[in-house]
């Protein structure tokens, strides 16, 4: 059953020229029982937060802005949202930058945007429940239109580096309607299998040898698919099926 019927700029947009977080400020939204979807969105984060407590690095010219969903499925399905929102931010950016092929643009395990290999936009999702014991989700998004960090162990660009310049603005517009369209995809999970589908169709590495680090520990094999609880299946070469609910993925390392 869909918790809501979503449509696509009906969502209010509540807007900050400076904030810590817009992740942090869902989250307060959400401890004090705020119970309508919103956009929050920032030109400047003092604090911004990636995945496993990195920081993001928040400059002025990129986009930031997190969906607020009270109540959009039953807790067990909420895991899915982060493949939900990666094809919805990919949906999004192909049609606020129509000169991007679509195939230079990944999505990678768990929720990155990569373009032509690089690091373009990154996805938070937190949440779980809210005081009450209700499911909500707290669903960031933040994408490098004009600049991107060079000092990170990993490769980054930005739109503008790709030859695509694209304002914020533009991009939330869009990603506000794709949001929309494949929440309602979604379906509160009963739509799943599709998300699924169409996600690892535009996976970076499906059926491809890759290694994942998990802490101290690295796990290679042939990624196989993703599950319901959005985990990654990898299968080692000595035929072990390894289930990978956290970890940093990359490309072609063999054992
Ligand atoms: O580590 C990642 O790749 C996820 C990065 C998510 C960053 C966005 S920017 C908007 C929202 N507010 C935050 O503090 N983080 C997310």
């Amino acid at each position: 059953m869909a918790h809501y019927e979503f449509q696509g700029s009906t969502v209010p947009i509540v807007r900050f020229t400076q904030i810590g977080s817009t992740n942090a400020e869902g989250m307060a939204r959400l401890a004090r029982n705020e119970t309508f979807p919103v956009w929050l969105v920032a030109d400047i984060q003092t604090a911004g937060r990636g995945r496993r407590g990195r920081p993001w690095t928040s400059e002025l010219g990129n986009l930031f802005a997190t969906l607020v969903l009270p109540n959009p499925a039953p807790v067990a399905n909420l895991a899915q949202l982060c493949f939900v929102a990666g094809l919805a931010l990919r949906d999004a950016v192909l049609a606020a930058a129509p000169q991007i092929r679509p195939d230079a643009l990944k999505l990678k395990w768990p929720n990155d945007l990569l373009l032509d290999g690089g690091k373009v936009a990154g996805i938070l999702v937190e949440g779980g429940t809210d005081p009450s014991g209700r499911p909500a989700a707290v669903i960031g998004f933040g994408v490098n239109c004009l600049h991107h960090p060079e000092d990170l162990p990993y490769r980054a660009t930005s739109l503008e580096e790709s030859g695509a310049p694209t304002a914020p603005d533009r991009l939330l517009e869009a990603l506000d309607l794709a949001m929309a369209v494949r929440l309602n995809q979604w379906n509160a999970g009963a739509g799943f299998p599709v998300i699924r589908t169409d996600w690892m169709r535009h996976a970076l590495g499906m059926g491809d040898q890759v290694s994942v680090r998990i802490g101290e520990r690295e796990v290679v094999g042939r990624f196989e698919n993703i599950d319901t609880r959005g985990a990654m299946m990898l299968r080692r070469k000595d035929g072990i099926a390894e289930i990978i609910t956290a970890g940093d993925v990359s490309l072609g390392k063999s054992d």
